[in-house]
Protein backbone atom coordinates (compact mmCIF):
# COMPACT_ATOMS: atom_id res chain seq x y z
CA UNK A 1 0.00 0.00 0.00
CA UNK A 2 1.16 3.53 -0.76
CA UNK A 3 3.23 4.92 2.31
CA UNK A 4 1.64 8.13 2.39
CA UNK A 5 -2.04 7.28 2.04
CA UNK A 6 -4.19 9.84 4.11
CA UNK A 7 -5.90 8.54 7.24
CA UNK A 8 -9.18 7.60 6.56
CA UNK A 9 -10.78 6.82 10.03
CA UNK A 10 -14.24 5.55 11.00
CA UNK A 11 -17.13 5.10 13.68
CA UNK A 12 -18.70 2.12 14.50
CA UNK A 13 -21.99 2.00 16.28
CA UNK A 14 -24.14 -0.60 17.83
CA UNK A 15 -25.93 -2.34 15.25
CA UNK A 16 -28.91 -4.58 14.89
CA UNK A 17 -28.21 -8.50 14.66
CA UNK A 18 -25.94 -9.33 12.00
CA UNK A 19 -27.43 -12.07 9.45
CA UNK A 20 -26.36 -13.43 5.83
CA UNK A 21 -24.36 -16.18 4.50
CA UNK A 22 -21.52 -15.06 2.62
CA UNK A 23 -17.54 -15.74 1.46
CA UNK A 24 -14.67 -14.28 2.93
CA UNK A 25 -11.41 -13.30 0.88
CA UNK A 26 -8.70 -16.21 -0.02
CA UNK A 27 -5.80 -16.78 2.98
CA UNK A 28 -2.96 -14.25 3.30
CA UNK A 29 -0.72 -17.24 3.99
CA UNK A 30 -1.84 -19.14 0.78
CA UNK A 31 -1.84 -16.49 -1.34
CA UNK A 32 1.26 -14.92 -1.18
CA UNK A 33 2.78 -18.92 -1.17
CA UNK A 34 1.19 -19.60 -4.50
CA UNK A 35 2.62 -16.66 -6.34
CA UNK A 36 5.64 -17.62 -5.20
CA UNK A 37 6.18 -21.05 -5.58
CA UNK A 38 4.19 -20.40 -9.04
CA UNK A 39 7.62 -18.10 -10.18
CA UNK A 40 9.88 -20.91 -8.52
CA UNK A 41 7.84 -23.25 -11.00
CA UNK A 42 8.79 -23.97 -14.73
CA UNK A 43 5.14 -23.50 -16.57
CA UNK A 44 1.89 -22.24 -15.66
CA UNK A 45 0.30 -22.14 -12.51
CA UNK A 46 -2.96 -20.68 -11.59
CA UNK A 47 -4.43 -19.23 -8.71
CA UNK A 48 -7.94 -18.47 -8.12
CA UNK A 49 -9.66 -17.17 -4.86
CA UNK A 50 -6.17 -15.62 -4.81
CA UNK A 51 -6.69 -12.77 -1.94
CA UNK A 52 -6.55 -9.41 -3.72
CA UNK A 53 -5.51 -7.52 -0.74
CA UNK A 54 -2.20 -5.06 -0.92
CA UNK A 55 -0.10 -7.29 0.51
CA UNK A 56 -0.68 -9.83 -1.84
CA UNK A 57 -0.56 -7.38 -4.87
CA UNK A 58 2.81 -6.48 -3.50
CA UNK A 59 3.89 -9.69 -3.94
CA UNK A 60 2.78 -10.04 -7.41
CA UNK A 61 4.27 -7.12 -8.28
CA UNK A 62 8.03 -8.61 -6.85
CA UNK A 63 7.57 -11.65 -8.05
CA UNK A 64 7.05 -9.81 -11.84
CA UNK A 65 10.01 -8.11 -10.80
CA UNK A 66 12.01 -11.28 -10.20
CA UNK A 67 11.00 -12.51 -13.77
CA UNK A 68 7.69 -14.28 -13.44
CA UNK A 69 5.19 -13.32 -16.07
CA UNK A 70 1.84 -13.11 -13.49
CA UNK A 71 -1.69 -12.15 -15.40
CA UNK A 72 -4.80 -11.99 -13.91
CA UNK A 73 -7.90 -13.23 -16.28
CA UNK A 74 -11.05 -11.71 -16.53
CA UNK A 75 -12.76 -14.63 -14.38
CA UNK A 76 -10.43 -13.60 -11.60
CA UNK A 77 -7.89 -16.77 -12.33
CA UNK A 78 -4.19 -15.79 -11.95
CA UNK A 79 -2.17 -17.26 -14.42
CA UNK A 80 2.00 -17.28 -13.03
CA UNK A 81 4.57 -18.30 -15.47
CA UNK A 82 7.61 -19.22 -13.78
CA UNK A 83 11.20 -18.96 -13.77
CA UNK A 84 11.81 -22.08 -12.57
CA UNK A 85 13.73 -22.65 -8.88
CA UNK A 86 17.72 -20.77 -10.35
CA UNK A 87 16.13 -19.17 -12.67
CA UNK A 88 15.49 -15.17 -11.06
CA UNK A 89 16.32 -12.12 -12.75
CA UNK A 90 17.63 -9.74 -10.74
CA UNK A 91 15.04 -6.47 -10.41
CA UNK A 92 15.77 -3.60 -12.14
CA UNK A 93 14.87 -1.45 -8.97
CA UNK A 94 14.18 -2.26 -4.96
CA UNK A 95 11.24 -4.48 -4.04
CA UNK A 96 8.50 -2.93 -2.13
CA UNK A 97 7.09 -4.99 0.36
CA UNK A 98 4.44 -2.28 1.75
CA UNK A 99 2.95 -3.56 4.70
CA UNK A 100 3.77 -7.14 4.64
CA UNK A 101 5.85 -9.03 6.88
CA UNK A 102 5.08 -12.36 5.18
CA UNK A 103 5.90 -10.68 1.53
CA UNK A 104 9.07 -9.33 2.69
CA UNK A 105 10.82 -11.91 4.57
CA UNK A 106 9.60 -15.15 2.86
CA UNK A 107 10.96 -13.18 -0.64
CA UNK A 108 14.07 -12.51 1.34
CA UNK A 109 14.62 -16.66 1.22
CA UNK A 110 13.82 -17.12 -2.63
CA UNK A 111 16.38 -14.30 -3.28
CA UNK A 112 19.21 -15.37 -0.64
CA UNK A 113 20.15 -18.63 -2.55
CA UNK A 114 20.06 -16.94 -6.15
CA UNK A 115 23.19 -15.18 -7.27
CA UNK A 116 21.43 -11.74 -7.46
CA UNK A 117 21.53 -8.47 -5.46
CA UNK A 118 17.69 -7.08 -4.33
CA UNK A 119 17.26 -4.33 -2.46
CA UNK A 120 14.16 -4.56 -0.07
CA UNK A 121 11.79 -1.65 0.93
CA UNK A 122 8.57 -1.37 3.18
CA UNK A 123 6.10 1.19 4.80
CA UNK A 124 6.80 2.37 8.08
CA UNK A 125 5.35 -0.25 9.53
CA UNK A 126 7.46 -3.40 7.71
CA UNK A 127 10.30 -0.61 8.17
CA UNK A 128 10.36 -1.49 12.19
CA UNK A 129 10.58 -4.88 12.29
CA UNK A 130 12.98 -7.16 12.62
CA UNK A 131 14.34 -8.83 9.77
CA UNK A 132 17.68 -10.65 11.53
CA UNK A 133 15.54 -13.56 12.07
CA UNK A 134 15.78 -14.33 8.72
CA UNK A 135 18.72 -12.67 7.90
CA UNK A 136 20.82 -14.60 10.54
CA UNK A 137 19.84 -18.08 8.58
CA UNK A 138 20.30 -16.95 5.27
CA UNK A 139 23.91 -15.66 5.90
CA UNK A 140 24.86 -19.48 7.22
CA UNK A 141 23.75 -20.40 4.07
CA UNK A 142 26.05 -17.74 2.25
CA UNK A 143 23.63 -14.68 1.91
CA UNK A 144 25.69 -11.21 1.54
CA UNK A 145 23.51 -8.58 3.60
CA UNK A 146 24.09 -4.92 3.38
CA UNK A 147 21.84 -3.67 6.35
CA UNK A 148 21.79 -1.15 9.05
CA UNK A 149 22.33 -2.25 12.96
CA UNK A 150 19.53 -3.88 13.81
CA UNK A 151 19.01 -5.82 10.18
CA UNK A 152 15.67 -3.37 9.48
CA UNK A 153 14.24 -2.30 5.93
CA UNK A 154 15.60 -0.81 3.39
CA UNK A 155 18.06 -3.54 3.28
CA UNK A 156 20.32 -5.08 0.22
CA UNK A 157 21.40 -8.67 -0.07
CA UNK A 158 23.16 -10.63 -2.59
CA UNK A 159 22.45 -13.91 -2.91
CA UNK A 160 24.61 -16.90 -2.83
CA UNK A 161 26.75 -18.44 -5.29
CA UNK A 162 27.18 -21.83 -3.99
CA UNK A 163 24.35 -22.02 -1.07
CA UNK A 164 25.01 -24.07 1.94
CA UNK A 165 22.84 -26.13 3.34
CA UNK A 166 21.91 -25.44 7.08
CA UNK A 167 20.48 -27.64 10.11
CA UNK A 168 18.64 -24.32 12.30
CA UNK A 169 16.44 -24.65 15.06
CA UNK A 170 14.36 -22.19 15.55
CA UNK A 171 14.75 -19.57 17.94
CA UNK A 172 11.17 -18.32 18.19
CA UNK A 173 7.82 -19.83 16.98
CA UNK A 174 7.89 -18.08 13.05
CA UNK A 175 6.17 -19.85 10.17
CA UNK A 176 7.73 -16.53 8.09
CA UNK A 177 11.29 -17.71 9.25
CA UNK A 178 10.61 -21.31 8.64
CA UNK A 179 9.48 -20.98 5.00
CA UNK A 180 12.39 -18.54 4.43
CA UNK A 181 14.62 -21.21 4.99
CA UNK A 182 12.81 -23.91 3.08
CA UNK A 183 12.33 -21.47 0.33
CA UNK A 184 16.02 -20.92 0.55
CA UNK A 185 16.53 -24.30 0.29
CA UNK A 186 15.35 -25.23 -3.04
CA UNK A 187 18.24 -23.83 -4.98
CA UNK A 188 20.73 -25.25 -2.62
CA UNK A 189 22.62 -28.50 -2.83
CA UNK A 190 21.95 -31.18 0.09
CA UNK A 191 19.53 -31.45 2.70
CA UNK A 192 18.36 -28.35 4.82
CA UNK A 193 16.79 -29.49 8.11
CA UNK A 194 14.80 -27.05 10.20
CA UNK A 195 13.71 -28.04 13.62
CA UNK A 196 10.21 -26.10 15.24
CA UNK A 197 10.25 -26.61 18.83
CA UNK A 198 6.37 -25.84 18.38
CA UNK A 199 4.41 -26.16 15.33
CA UNK A 200 3.77 -23.12 13.27
CA UNK A 201 1.04 -22.99 10.12
CA UNK A 202 2.40 -25.21 7.55
CA UNK A 203 1.45 -24.10 4.43
CA UNK A 204 4.57 -24.08 2.80
CA UNK A 205 5.01 -27.65 3.57
CA UNK A 206 2.10 -28.31 2.56
CA UNK A 207 2.32 -26.40 -0.80
CA UNK A 208 5.96 -27.36 -1.19
CA UNK A 209 4.95 -31.12 -1.43
CA UNK A 210 1.88 -30.28 -3.88
CA UNK A 211 4.92 -28.81 -6.44
CA UNK A 212 6.97 -31.45 -6.05
CA UNK A 213 9.31 -31.06 -3.53
CA UNK A 214 11.42 -34.00 -2.02
CA UNK A 215 10.25 -32.88 1.53
CA UNK A 216 9.74 -34.91 4.86
CA UNK A 217 8.31 -33.30 7.89
CA UNK A 218 8.58 -35.70 11.15
CA UNK A 219 6.00 -34.86 14.25
CA UNK A 220 8.51 -35.25 17.55
CA UNK A 221 6.67 -36.05 20.68
CA UNK A 222 6.66 -32.46 22.09
CA UNK A 223 4.45 -30.75 19.80
CA UNK A 224 7.60 -30.07 16.99
CA UNK A 225 8.66 -30.52 13.91
CA UNK A 226 11.67 -31.33 12.13
CA UNK A 227 11.31 -30.64 8.13
CA UNK A 228 14.05 -32.21 5.63
CA UNK A 229 14.32 -30.48 2.12
CA UNK A 230 16.66 -32.17 -0.23
CA UNK A 231 17.85 -30.11 -2.89
CA UNK A 232 18.04 -28.76 -5.35
CA UNK A 233 14.13 -28.80 -6.37
CA UNK A 234 12.45 -29.02 -9.39
CA UNK A 235 8.58 -27.49 -8.99
CA UNK A 236 6.23 -28.63 -11.04
CA UNK A 237 3.37 -25.95 -11.72
CA UNK A 238 -0.37 -26.37 -9.98
CA UNK A 239 -3.60 -24.67 -10.05
CA UNK A 240 -4.49 -23.83 -6.88
CA UNK A 241 -7.52 -22.93 -5.07
CA UNK A 242 -6.75 -20.73 -2.04
CA UNK A 243 -9.61 -21.27 0.76
CA UNK A 244 -11.27 -17.74 2.81
CA UNK A 245 -9.17 -16.81 5.17
CA UNK A 246 -9.77 -17.89 8.95
CA UNK A 247 -8.36 -14.32 10.15
CA UNK A 248 -10.75 -12.59 8.20
CA UNK A 249 -13.47 -15.10 8.98
CA UNK A 250 -12.24 -14.00 12.82
CA UNK A 251 -13.74 -10.52 12.86
CA UNK A 252 -16.83 -11.55 11.48
CA UNK A 253 -17.61 -14.37 13.62
CA UNK A 254 -16.66 -12.38 16.92
CA UNK A 255 -19.16 -9.61 15.98
CA UNK A 256 -22.02 -11.96 15.29
CA UNK A 257 -21.28 -13.70 18.86
CA UNK A 258 -20.92 -10.24 20.55
CA UNK A 259 -24.03 -8.44 18.68
CA UNK A 260 -27.30 -10.46 20.07
CA UNK A 261 -29.63 -12.33 17.69
CA UNK A 262 -27.28 -12.57 15.52
CA UNK A 263 -26.61 -15.74 13.36
CA UNK A 264 -24.38 -16.09 10.12
CA UNK A 265 -22.73 -18.56 7.77
CA UNK A 266 -19.07 -18.31 6.49
CA UNK A 267 -18.39 -21.05 3.74
CA UNK A 268 -15.00 -22.83 2.48
CA UNK A 269 -12.78 -21.31 5.89
CA UNK A 270 -9.57 -22.63 5.84
CA UNK A 271 -9.60 -25.44 8.74
CA UNK A 272 -5.52 -25.81 9.06
CA UNK A 273 -4.79 -26.99 12.76
CA UNK A 274 -2.09 -24.68 12.90
CA UNK A 275 -4.26 -21.93 12.21
CA UNK A 276 -7.27 -22.90 14.31
CA UNK A 277 -7.10 -21.96 17.58
CA UNK A 278 -9.13 -18.98 18.00
CA UNK A 279 -12.20 -20.94 17.40
CA UNK A 280 -11.19 -23.79 19.39
CA UNK A 281 -10.40 -20.77 22.35
CA UNK A 282 -14.08 -19.40 21.49
CA UNK A 283 -15.85 -22.65 21.79
CA UNK A 284 -14.43 -23.11 25.06
CA UNK A 285 -15.69 -19.31 26.25
CA UNK A 286 -18.91 -20.85 24.99
CA UNK A 287 -19.41 -19.66 21.25
CA UNK A 288 -22.48 -21.43 19.13
CA UNK A 289 -19.90 -22.01 16.56
CA UNK A 290 -20.64 -25.37 14.01
CA UNK A 291 -18.45 -26.61 11.29
CA UNK A 292 -20.25 -28.48 8.80
CA UNK A 293 -19.08 -29.96 5.76
CA UNK A 294 -16.01 -30.53 6.15
CA UNK A 295 -13.86 -31.65 3.54
CA UNK A 296 -10.40 -31.50 2.14
CA UNK A 297 -9.42 -28.58 -0.81
CA UNK A 298 -5.62 -28.49 -2.26
CA UNK A 299 -4.25 -30.09 0.61
CA UNK A 300 -6.27 -28.40 3.48
CA UNK A 301 -8.65 -29.03 5.61
CA UNK A 302 -11.90 -26.52 4.94
CA UNK A 303 -15.32 -26.22 6.10
CA UNK A 304 -18.36 -23.75 6.64
CA UNK A 305 -18.81 -21.96 9.93
CA UNK A 306 -22.13 -21.27 11.20
CA UNK A 307 -21.67 -18.92 14.01
CA UNK A 308 -25.11 -17.55 16.29
CA UNK A 309 -24.34 -14.63 19.14
CA UNK A 310 -23.26 -16.27 22.50
CA UNK A 311 -23.51 -15.45 25.80
CA UNK A 312 -19.32 -15.78 26.54
CA UNK A 313 -17.53 -16.50 29.46
CA UNK A 314 -13.48 -15.68 30.41
CA UNK A 315 -10.80 -18.68 29.66
CA UNK A 316 -7.34 -19.11 30.09
CA UNK A 317 -5.55 -19.51 26.75
CA UNK A 318 -2.46 -21.24 27.14
CA UNK A 319 0.83 -19.80 25.68
CA UNK A 320 0.72 -23.70 23.45
CA UNK A 321 -1.42 -21.91 21.83
CA UNK A 322 -0.88 -18.81 20.69
CA UNK A 323 1.21 -20.16 17.07
CA UNK A 324 -2.23 -21.22 15.91
CA UNK A 325 -4.23 -17.93 16.55
CA UNK A 326 -1.14 -15.97 16.61
CA UNK A 327 -3.17 -12.96 14.40
CA UNK A 328 -6.28 -13.66 16.30
CA UNK A 329 -5.37 -12.11 19.03
CA UNK A 330 -6.47 -7.95 18.88
CA UNK A 331 -10.01 -10.41 17.85
CA UNK A 332 -9.64 -12.65 20.51
CA UNK A 333 -9.59 -9.48 22.87
CA UNK A 334 -13.02 -7.66 21.63
CA UNK A 335 -14.74 -11.16 22.40
CA UNK A 336 -13.03 -11.10 26.23
CA UNK A 337 -14.04 -7.76 26.45
CA UNK A 338 -18.11 -8.73 26.17
CA UNK A 339 -17.28 -12.33 28.00
CA UNK A 340 -18.23 -12.62 31.73
CA UNK A 341 -15.34 -13.02 33.88
CA UNK A 342 -12.05 -12.69 32.98
CA UNK A 343 -9.74 -14.38 29.99
CA UNK A 344 -6.35 -14.82 30.36
CA UNK A 345 -3.91 -14.86 27.95
CA UNK A 346 -0.20 -15.46 27.88
CA UNK A 347 2.60 -16.29 25.22
CA UNK A 348 2.02 -13.19 23.48
CA UNK A 349 5.91 -11.97 23.14
CA UNK A 350 5.43 -12.08 19.34
CA UNK A 351 2.58 -9.55 19.38
CA UNK A 352 5.27 -6.82 19.36
CA UNK A 353 6.89 -7.12 16.54
CA UNK A 354 3.73 -7.44 14.29
CA UNK A 355 2.41 -4.16 11.82
CA UNK A 356 2.50 -2.68 15.29
CA UNK A 357 3.54 -3.11 18.84
CA UNK A 358 0.10 -5.13 19.06
CA UNK A 359 -0.19 -5.74 22.61
CA UNK A 360 0.68 -2.12 23.36
CA UNK A 361 -2.01 -1.45 20.67
CA UNK A 362 -4.63 -3.18 22.14
CA UNK A 363 -4.00 -2.07 25.79
CA UNK A 364 -4.41 1.27 24.42
CA UNK A 365 -7.43 0.57 23.06
CA UNK A 366 -9.34 -1.18 25.50
CA UNK A 367 -8.40 1.77 28.00
CA UNK A 368 -9.87 4.12 25.60
CA UNK A 369 -12.99 2.46 25.60
CA UNK A 370 -13.17 2.02 29.46
CA UNK A 371 -12.36 -2.27 29.91
CA UNK A 372 -10.94 -3.60 32.60
CA UNK A 373 -7.43 -5.17 31.59
CA UNK A 374 -3.45 -5.88 33.09
CA UNK A 375 -0.92 -5.81 30.18
CA UNK A 376 2.15 -7.20 31.03
CA UNK A 377 5.62 -8.08 28.57
CA UNK A 378 4.00 -10.67 26.92
CA UNK A 379 0.51 -11.40 28.62
CA UNK A 380 -2.91 -9.82 28.75
CA UNK A 381 -5.98 -10.31 31.28
CA UNK A 382 -9.12 -8.65 30.57
CA UNK A 383 -11.98 -8.74 32.32
CA UNK A 384 -15.48 -8.58 30.60
CA UNK A 385 -18.53 -6.35 31.22
CA UNK A 386 -17.23 -4.76 34.25
CA UNK A 387 -18.76 -1.17 32.74
CA UNK A 388 -19.83 0.54 29.65
CA UNK A 389 -17.57 -0.13 26.97
CA UNK A 390 -17.16 2.27 24.12
CA UNK A 391 -16.61 5.89 23.62
CA UNK A 392 -12.87 5.71 22.58
CA UNK A 393 -10.58 6.72 19.72
CA UNK A 394 -8.36 4.10 18.55
CA UNK A 395 -5.27 4.38 17.31
CA UNK A 396 -4.14 2.08 14.71
CA UNK A 397 -0.73 1.94 13.81
CA UNK A 398 -0.92 1.01 10.56
CA UNK A 399 -2.10 -2.39 11.80
CA UNK A 400 -5.20 -3.89 9.88
CA UNK A 401 -5.98 -6.06 12.42
CA UNK A 402 -5.85 -3.41 15.10
CA UNK A 403 -8.56 -1.16 13.17
CA UNK A 404 -10.74 -3.77 12.29
CA UNK A 405 -11.03 -5.79 15.77
CA UNK A 406 -11.68 -2.14 17.26
CA UNK A 407 -14.31 -1.18 14.81
CA UNK A 408 -15.67 -4.92 16.01
CA UNK A 409 -16.15 -3.31 19.27
CA UNK A 410 -17.55 -0.54 18.25
CA UNK A 411 -20.83 -3.02 16.41
CA UNK A 412 -21.54 -4.41 20.26
CA UNK A 413 -20.43 -1.27 22.33
CA UNK A 414 -23.00 0.83 24.75
CA UNK A 415 -21.01 4.08 23.14
CA UNK A 416 -19.88 4.20 19.34
CA UNK A 417 -15.68 3.37 18.53
CA UNK A 418 -13.62 5.54 16.36
CA UNK A 419 -10.26 4.12 14.69
CA UNK A 420 -8.19 6.47 13.34
CA UNK A 421 -7.36 4.92 10.39
CA UNK A 422 -8.79 1.95 8.32
CA UNK A 423 -6.73 3.18 4.59
CA UNK A 424 -4.17 -0.63 5.86
CA UNK A 425 -7.45 -2.89 6.22
CA UNK A 426 -6.94 -2.97 2.30
CA UNK A 427 -3.80 -4.92 2.76
CA UNK A 428 -5.63 -8.45 4.24
CA UNK A 429 -9.51 -8.16 3.83
CA UNK A 430 -10.40 -4.84 1.33
CA UNK A 431 -14.12 -5.94 1.32
CA UNK A 432 -14.25 -5.59 5.34
CA UNK A 433 -16.58 -2.41 5.53
CA UNK A 434 -18.80 -3.47 2.30
CA UNK A 435 -18.89 -7.15 3.58
CA UNK A 436 -19.78 -6.16 7.30
CA UNK A 437 -22.34 -3.44 6.01
CA UNK A 438 -24.07 -6.19 3.65
CA UNK A 439 -24.43 -8.15 7.10
CA UNK A 440 -26.57 -5.15 8.89
CA UNK A 441 -22.94 -3.39 10.98
CA UNK A 442 -23.24 0.20 11.17
CA UNK A 443 -20.21 2.08 10.26
CA UNK A 444 -20.27 6.18 9.95
CA UNK A 445 -17.46 8.65 8.24
CA UNK A 446 -15.57 9.72 11.33
CA UNK A 447 -13.51 13.06 11.48
CA UNK A 448 -10.40 13.41 13.95
CA UNK A 449 -8.82 16.99 14.36
CA UNK A 450 -4.60 16.16 14.03
CA UNK A 451 -4.98 12.02 14.03
CA UNK A 452 -1.11 10.94 14.67
CA UNK A 453 -0.32 7.73 12.87
O1 LIG B 1 3.85 -17.38 7.43
C1 LIG B 1 2.86 -16.61 7.38
O2 LIG B 1 2.14 -16.51 6.37
C2 LIG B 1 2.54 -15.81 8.58
C3 LIG B 1 3.14 -16.12 9.77
C4 LIG B 1 2.90 -15.37 11.01
O3 LIG B 1 4.03 -14.56 11.27
P1 LIG B 1 5.32 -15.08 12.09
O4 LIG B 1 6.04 -16.06 11.27
O5 LIG B 1 6.14 -13.82 12.29
O6 LIG B 1 4.77 -15.62 13.37
C5 LIG B 1 1.66 -14.50 10.93
O7 LIG B 1 1.65 -13.57 11.99
C6 LIG B 1 1.56 -13.77 9.62
O8 LIG B 1 0.38 -13.03 9.55
C7 LIG B 1 1.56 -14.72 8.46
C1 LIG C 1 1.23 -10.30 11.01
C2 LIG C 1 0.53 -10.22 9.89
O1 LIG C 1 1.05 -10.19 8.62
P1 LIG C 1 2.53 -9.95 8.09
O2 LIG C 1 3.49 -10.47 9.12
O3 LIG C 1 2.58 -10.65 6.80
O4 LIG C 1 2.69 -8.46 7.90
C3 LIG C 1 -0.96 -10.21 9.93
O5 LIG C 1 -1.56 -10.28 8.84
O6 LIG C 1 -1.57 -10.13 11.01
Amino acid sequence: MSHSSTPVPLTASASSALRGHVRVPGDKSISHRSLMLGTLAVGETTISGLLEGADVLATAETMRALGARIERDENGIWHVHGVGVGGLMEPAAALDFGNSGTGARLCLGMVGTHPIAVTAVGDASLSRRPMGRVLGPLRRMGTEVVARAGDRLPLSIRGAETPIPIEYRLPIASAQVKSAILLAALNTQGTTTVFEPTATRDHTERMLKGFGAAIEVEPDQNGGRVIRIHGPVELKPQDVAVPADPSSAAFLIIASLIIPGSEISIDNVMLNPTRTGLFDTLIEMGADLTISNRRLSGGEPVGDITVRSSRLRGVTVPASRAPSMIDEYPALSVAAAFAEGETVMEGLAELRVKESDRLAAVAAGLVANGVDHHAGPDWLTIRGRTAPIGGGVVETHLDHRIAMAFLVMGLAADKPVTVDDTTMIMTSFPEFRSLMTSLGAVFSEAELPGTRR
